[in-house]
């Protein structure tokens, strides 16, 4: 069972001395709680007050810190609690805004009626227009049915808005794409196919996001064959393009090739099939996997992967493992085998965090915050709309993969995602790819 991360922003005021929010950050380390942004809000000659983000597993242990950092005494002390992730949706994350302001009456006239009607006719008597007259060809539809939002389960589509409103934030900020939210009330694969093939004349491309397994295979194939834009399923194929560059990247590190390496897969649903064809696709060997559902099972051998008994035995014979189950803390740290890479993706949280594989031995180590697709779709799509491609194909999707790579500095896994040069690097190769396939 996993359980969304708990958290929140603490208001510390601290006497204003050198070495008082020390204090406060080994309290709130020694109980394990996760520091993320800290913002000095105010500087006094007496006081200083900071606004620190606190990640904790619940509620008790983050009442935990607290308490501990009144007992610092000194005069240090949390003023408030509050929740600055809640915060941030207010409202939405999202909003729809035109590109021309309407300050006069010939604006008006221009943008909207009657100018408008001369657009639409130029349109009507050439399709191809609209790629130039409208923003159509810039937006991408982020299609969920709610049924695999992260590692949350089938929580439905509308709790699943905030996963697709951050979709459609990363791909305007990193790739200059609007993103449109469709959130679908049936999961059934022929309602599925028939509700995006009618909406999909608004689109430049469609992303299926949080489909769960096996319906999304299907739907992303019939969708893929039957509409002229490109049809990705993010949790399949931009997982599998990140978890290829990240573990191209520990071996690089490790000097051991990718190819020779021996790759369990835990967990074979919608990104773990993927991960797996995509390995197989760049040359490894053995790939083996393990789920609890047969039909994954089928479906890997399939492909031609090999199936394991356990997940003991996945753990004591891969030299690279890569988890995607939503199971927090399935794997635990005896399995680890010294020198292995441990790759455990699943959101909100992996299934051994990194820094307790590393202890057990492992010889690199990364989560679903690190190793995450957000290296991927954006720069992705970006390069399929430039090229005007129709399909995103698995060559796309490597030189994604090796775009990714490329990008990362040294004694790194993967760059980081706020980091420009990887998605518009991701887009470059992509529209390479593209064009090379369409000679
Ligand atoms: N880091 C990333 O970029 C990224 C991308 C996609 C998905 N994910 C994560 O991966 C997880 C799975 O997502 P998905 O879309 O593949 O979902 P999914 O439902 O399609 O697949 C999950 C699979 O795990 C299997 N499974 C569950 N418990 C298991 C266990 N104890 N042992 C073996 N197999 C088990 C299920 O049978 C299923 O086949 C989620 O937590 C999601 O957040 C991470
Ligand atoms: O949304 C993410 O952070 C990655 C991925 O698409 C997931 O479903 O976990
Ligand atoms: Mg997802």
């Amino acid at each position: 069972m996993t359980s969304t991360p708990y958290l929140r922003n603490l208001i510390i005021e601290t006497p204003s001395k050198p070495g008082n929010f020390a204090k406060v950050a080994y309290a709130i380390g020694k109980l394990e709680g996760d520091i993320g942004d800290i913002q000095t809000i105010k500087v006094g000659t007496l006081s200083t007050i900071r606004d620190v983000s606190v990640q904790c597993n619940d509620a008790e242990q983050l009442d935990k810190i607290v308490e501990a950092i009144n007992a610092i005494g000194d005069g240090i002390q949390v003023q408030a609690i509050s929740d600055d992730v809640l915060r941030a949706h207010e409202g939405g994350k999202i909003h729809m805004k035109g590109k021309v302001e309407i300050r006069s009456l010939g604006d008006l006239r221009r943008v909207y009626t009657p100018g408008v009607a001369n657009v639409c006719k130029v349109i009507e008597k050439d399709p191809q227009q609209a790629q130039f007259f409208t923003g159509i060809s810039n937006t991408v539809a982020i299609v969920t049915d709610g049924t695999a939002i992260l590692g949350l389960g089938n929580i439905g589509p509308v709790a699943g808005m905030p996963v697709m409103e951050g979709k459609a934030v990363l791909f305007d900020q990193f790739a200059g794409i609007s993103g449109i939210p469709i959130l679908l009330d049936t999961s059934d694969p022929d309602q599925v196919v028939e509700t995006v093939k009618h909406i999909h004349q608004g689109f430049g491309g469609i992303l299926l996001e949080d489909i769960g397994s096996p319906h999304c295979f299907e739907i992303e194939e019939r969708l893929k064959a039957e509409l002229n834009i490109p049809v990705m399923h993010d949790d399949q194929h931009g997982t599998a393009v990140v978890a290829l560059a990240s573990t191209l990247s520990a071996c690089r590190q490790a000097g051991v090739k990718l190819g020779d390496s021996v790759v369990g897969q835990i967990g074979l649903g919608a990104a773990g099939l993927a991960i797996s064809r995509m390995m197989m696709a760049y040359g490894v060997k053995k790939m083996q996997g393990i789920d609890m559902n047969e039909q994954a099972l089928e479906r890997l051998l399939q492909y031609g992967g090999t199936t394991a008994e356990s997940l003991e035995e996945i753990m004591a014979t891969s030299d690279i493992v890569i988890a995607t189950t939503g199971v927090q803390g399935l794997i635990k740290p005896e399995m680890v085998r010294p020198g292995q890479i441990i790759l455990a993706l699943s959101n909100p949280h992996a299934e051994i965090q990194p820094e307790a594989a590393l202890e057990a031995g492992a010889a690199f180590a990364a989560d679903g915050r690190l190793v995450n697709n957000v290296l991927g779709f954006p720069g992705i799509f970006r390069g399929a709309l430039n090229a005007k491609t129709t399909k995103i194909t698995y060559d796309m999707l490597i030189a994604a993969a090796l775009a990714i790579l490329d990008s990362t500095k040294h004694g790194d896994l993967v760059p980081h995602p706020l980091d420009p040069n990887v998605h518009q690097n991701v887009a470059d190769a992509v529209e390479k790819a593209a064009n090379l396939s369409s000679l």
